[in-house]
């Protein structure tokens, strides 16, 4: 999709890897809506932004994206994008984690999808979630986490297969980063298991934000792909190629290259 002049909703936009996307989408000419509960944070980003893309083009407001009414007020001019992005990564608070991870994303994709719906007179729309290669393969450093991931998969995958979809207008696609160099990975003991060893294994794979940014902005550009799971991770061939994960029966060559 063309992004310029799009209205874009997004959460998780204060910092990290939802503040890049914000950008990237102003710089191609979006104008965004960006949510995070992080007032202070938000509205220091709001600024900067606001000085270089306009007052007109990007907004923060402050929201928990867990509470259902907080994220319907704050729907929608006119959106045609829906980036639910936030999430955290605790395995002390699980149920917290599955809120934000998993039911405030299906919540963010069905308001998303009323609003964009062109058979109910919408002028339809892309919604895009980010998940992550935890949602793609088992790690046993956090199961709830990846539970959180992989029933994203299935939520957004399931929806870009319904038969009516070409009607509605909408299309729907999965962003799964490898481990990002963001707030995230700063974890205290027992938030996740054996944590010093995830850091060791993900240490030569570490992503920076730039480089899921721009994987993202590749992914939402493009007219193709529909349902797709975009993986975005170092070292089996290049960070930005497009990828399918079609086979996930074995790390040693689980992607397929389109
Ligand atoms: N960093 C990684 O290794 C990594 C890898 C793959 C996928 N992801 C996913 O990327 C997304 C962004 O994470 P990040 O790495 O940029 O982390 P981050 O912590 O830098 O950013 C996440 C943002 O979400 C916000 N947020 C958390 N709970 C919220 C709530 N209840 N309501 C509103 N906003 C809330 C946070 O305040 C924060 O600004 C997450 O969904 C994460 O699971 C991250
Ligand atoms: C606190 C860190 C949170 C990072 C979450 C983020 O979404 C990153 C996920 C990255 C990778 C997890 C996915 C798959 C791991 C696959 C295999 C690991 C095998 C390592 C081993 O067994 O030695």
């Amino acid at each position: 999709m063309d992004v310029s002049g799009k209205g874009v909703f997004l959460t998780g936009g204060a910092r990290g890897i939802g503040r890049g996307m914000t950008e990237a989408l102003l710089a191609k000419g979006a104008k965004v809506l960006f949510c995070d509960l992080i007032a202070d944070l938000g509205k220091a980003a709001e600024a900067d932004l606001q000085k270089q893309y306009g007052a007109d083009n990007v907004v923060f407001r402050q929201c928990d994206v867990t509470d259902g009414d907080q994220l319907k007020g704050e729907k929608f001019g006119a959106v045609d994008i829906c980036v639910n992005n936030a999430g955290i990564m605790d395995e002390r608070v699980w149920e917290k984690m599955l809120a934000i991870n998993t039911t405030a994303q299906i919540r963010g994709s069905q308001l998303a999808l009323d609003h964009m719906r062109r058979d109910r007179g919408g002028r339809g729309g892309l919604i895009i979630n980010t998940v992550s290669l935890a949602g793609v393969f088992p790690s046993y450093f956090f199961p709830v986490y990846n539970a959180s991931k992989h029933a994203m998969i299935g939520y957004t995958t399931s929806w870009a297969k319904n038969p009516k979809m070409g009607e509605m207008g909408v299309k729907w696609r999965c962003l799964c980063p490898n481990a990002v160099n963001t707030n995230l990975l700063v974890f205290e003991e027992n938030q996740v298991y054996d944590g010093d060893k995830f850091l060791e294994w993900i240490k030569p794979r570490m992503l920076e934000p730039e480089e899921v940014v721009e994987a993202f902005m590749k992914l939402i550009q493009e007219e193709e792909g529909d349902g797709v799971i975009y993986g975005v991770f170092k070292g089996l061939g290049g960070v930005f190629k497009k990828r399918r994960l079609v086979d996930a029966d074995g790390e040693s060559n689980p992607i397929v290259v389109d």
